[in-house]
């Protein structure tokens, strides 16, 4: 078990692939932990070196006091690839991993040679939104808000199977203050005009049944940045990797392919 000691937050992370691989960094979205990427690892190509952690207030990472700010969070992930020695990476974010993703690459051209956007936007719902949703979380917990969160997150088919169960467990066992801080950071985060001076090779995700950011919000993001690309992919809702791990990886492979990568 991995923990780095960030200064004011230590974070659990994990390394998978050989030490000379090319480097990929995955980043989640609110509510979840490293294991989100499980089931995509498997579809995707040997010789990659994978960076995975748990955000701040989730998995086995500390849980400061809330609220958290995108600027804590951005510094998170600069920090750890710093410990970690990933350079030069391929940054993945999902969701709020997806702002992240945004901010490092506006900050540290060092760090990021590429990213991809997955399900998520420069700016992602209201102010008001997100304090609602912090309200509700404040008076009864996360698992206030478990049913709704769960259909922006998956199919109606995938939702009333079995394997809908691990992840309303990863979702309910969020603290509920480290969810509450990271949504805060949401909340606060509007990233169109730096995203919009980004000038770096970009893929941008989306899926037909996300019901948190769906596909015209991820492409207004994504046609944000010169020459970025897009991929759809349908019968999938805001973790498409869960329920359509190999599509998925194709797309992420031909891209890293294309980026000279891999
Ligand atoms: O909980 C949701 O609605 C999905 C989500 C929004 C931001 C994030 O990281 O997840």
């Amino acid at each position: 078990m991995l923990m780095a000691d960030l200064g004011d937050v230590r974070l659990h992370y994990r390394i998978d692939g050989p030490e000379e691989g090319a480097p990929l960094v995955l980043a989640n979205s609110l509510g979840t932990d490293f294991r989100l990427w499980d089931d995509l690892l498997p579809h995707l190509p040997e010789g990659l070196r994978i960076l995975r952690y748990d955000m701040r207030g989730h998995g086995l990472s500390d849980c400061p006091e809330p609220p958290y700010s995108m600027g804590a969070l951005v510094r998170d992930a600069e920090r750890l690839m710093e410990h970690t020695g990933f350079r030069d990476a391929v940054f993945v974010g999902l969701s709020i991993g997806g702002m992240v993703a945004q901010g490092l690459c506006a900050k540290r051209h060092d760090l990021v040679r590429a990213a991809v956007l997955s399900n998520t936007a420069a700016k992602i719902g209201t102010r008001q939104i997100w304090e609602a949703r912090i309200a509700e979380v404040e008076k009864g917990g996360v698992e206030a808000i478990v049913d709704a969160v769960l259909q922006r997150w998956f199919t109606r088919k995938f939702r009333v199977s079995e394997a809908i169960r691990p992840w309303r467990n990863m979702l309910t066992r969020t603290p509920a203050k480290g969810y509450m801080g990271c949504a805060a950071a949401i909340a606060g985060t509007d990233f169109i005009t730096p995203t919009s001076g980004l000038r770096l090779p970009l893929l941008g995700i989306a899926a037909s049944e996300d019901g948190s950011t769906p596909p015209d919000m991820v492409r207004e993001t994504t046609d944000l940045v010169l020459g970025s690309q897009f991929a759809l992919i349908r019968g999938a809702g805001h973790l498409p990797f869960v329920e359509k791990p190999a599509e998925y990886a194709q797309i992420l492979t031909d891209f890293l392919k294309g980026q000279g990568h891999i």
